[in-house]
């Protein structure tokens, strides 16, 4: 172990080192500076998570939760754990890592303090079995409470995005894939959805990954197109199924809880089992014909009509939607749409996606928003 401070100069000019420690009471004061470094990270972490329920997400209770955990944890932090602090001593203040100097979103920063926050626990349930009986067992149920908070949080996080969503982008294939999301996502879209029927699936694989990670960067949420286990792959935040894909139980038992499921429907019987399901949106269509989706029946506004009404989830319009009849659309009751063609073929698609998004903003009177 190294040996600090404790000169005594005096032996036959000799330099000698004295510690008045023994090596048990040395070894102890390491564990004391490891539990008080580690109580002050857990504490921090949970802090900067705090604040974010609070004033970012306005979550009284996840809010409440972060606070109870920093108390349950500051009760452990003991005088003589403070006491052992020697921050001039420790090497540790002036390591970092370089992406601990880059936060490239608010995700980002949620993610690291979770981590941060669970690593501490972690440190303090192993040598705090050495400080006090109960400590190990107590850092261990925190870190499980920390778990559920962080899949808590982010997926209210993605939901959060998800209604803030009114214009969703399904992507076709083409080469110049990235540069037209990547448009349309400085226009202001915030929900982009992979689709790609027929791409080997190692094309599918880099493409995925590449536009989840542009989609992040921007603050926008990615799903993918009927691939459950491309989206567990590149970490999405979501899937659309069709009727005739994977249901909706199974999708969730291998996505979990914080990942988002959307399902297609054409009438009114698959909304209502959609939603029973548990569908966390719904797509509405095909509203009109289109060779997107070639010989699949129109479902008219009648259908628009109905979802209005009677969709109790998030429900995007779907289906030969562009710039020229979005109104109409509008006006059978959608203030959510998506669209493949409008925004893959347009010459701007940056002027196309703000269009879009103000005719979803404007005022509608008669429409719940
Ligand atoms: C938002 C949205 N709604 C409907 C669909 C269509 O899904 P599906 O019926 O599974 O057909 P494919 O897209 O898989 O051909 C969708 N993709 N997105
Ligand atoms: C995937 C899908 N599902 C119902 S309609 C449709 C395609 C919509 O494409 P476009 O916006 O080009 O008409
Ligand atoms: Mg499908």
């Amino acid at each position: 172990m190294k040996q600090t401070g404790w000169y005594d100069k005096s032996t036959n000019g000799i330099v000698v080192m004295v510690n008045p420690y023994s090596q048990k009471e040395q070894i102890q004061q390491v564990v004391y500076r490891i539990l008080d470094a580690n109580l002050d990270r857990a504490r921090e972490g949970l802090r900067i998570l705090e604040e974010w329920c609070r004033f970012g997400l306005n979550n009284a209770q996840m809010a409440n939760e972060c606070k109870q955990l920093r108390q349950e944890i500051a009760a452990w932090h003991s005088v003589e754990l403070r006491a052992a602090r020697d921050t001039q001593g420790d090497i540790g203040t002036e390591l970092s890592h370089p992406h601990e100097e880059e936060r490239s979103s608010i995700k980002a920063v949620l993610l690291a303090n979770f981590c941060r926050v669970q690593e501490a626990l972690r440190v303090l349930e192993e040598y705090g079995k050495l400080y006090h009986p109960d400590m190990g067992k107590a850092c261990k149920q925190m870190r499980y409470r920390v778990y559920t908070l962080e899949t808590n949080l982010m997926g209210y996080e993605r939901y959060q995005l998800l209604l803030r969503s009114h214009l969703y982008f399904v992507t076709s294939p083409a080469e110049n894939l990235l540069e037209t999301v990547e448009a349309a996502l400085k226009g202001g879209l915030t929900l982009v959805q992979y689709r790609d029927k027929d791409a080997l699936d190692s094309l599918r694989l880099e493409n995925a990954k590449q536009l989840c990670q542009l989609c992040h960067h921007y603050g926008a949420l990615f799903i993918i197109n009927d691939r459950v286990d491309l989206a567990l792959a590149v970490d999405a935040d979501g899937v659309h199924l069709g009727q005739e894909d994977m249901p909706i139980a199974t999708a969730r038992q291998l996505l979990g809880p914080q990942r988002l499921i959307g399902r297609s429907t054409t009438n009114s019987d698959e909304m209502q089992r959609a939603i029973a399901e548990g569908a966390d949106y719904i797509g509405v269509g095909p509203v009109y014909e289109t060779p997107t989706k070639e010989g699949k029946a129109a479902v008219g506004l009648e259908y628009v009509r109905y979802a209005m009404n009677n969709s109790s989830v998030p429900w995007f319009a779907i289906g030969g939607i562009d710039t020229t009849n979005i109104n109409d659309v509008i006006d059978a009751g959608a203030n959510r749409v998506a669209v493949v063609r409008s925004l893959m073929q347009a010459e701007q698609p940056t002027l196309v996606t703000q269009y879009l998004i103000s005719q979803l903003h404007r005022i509608q009177p008669s429409i719940p928003s």
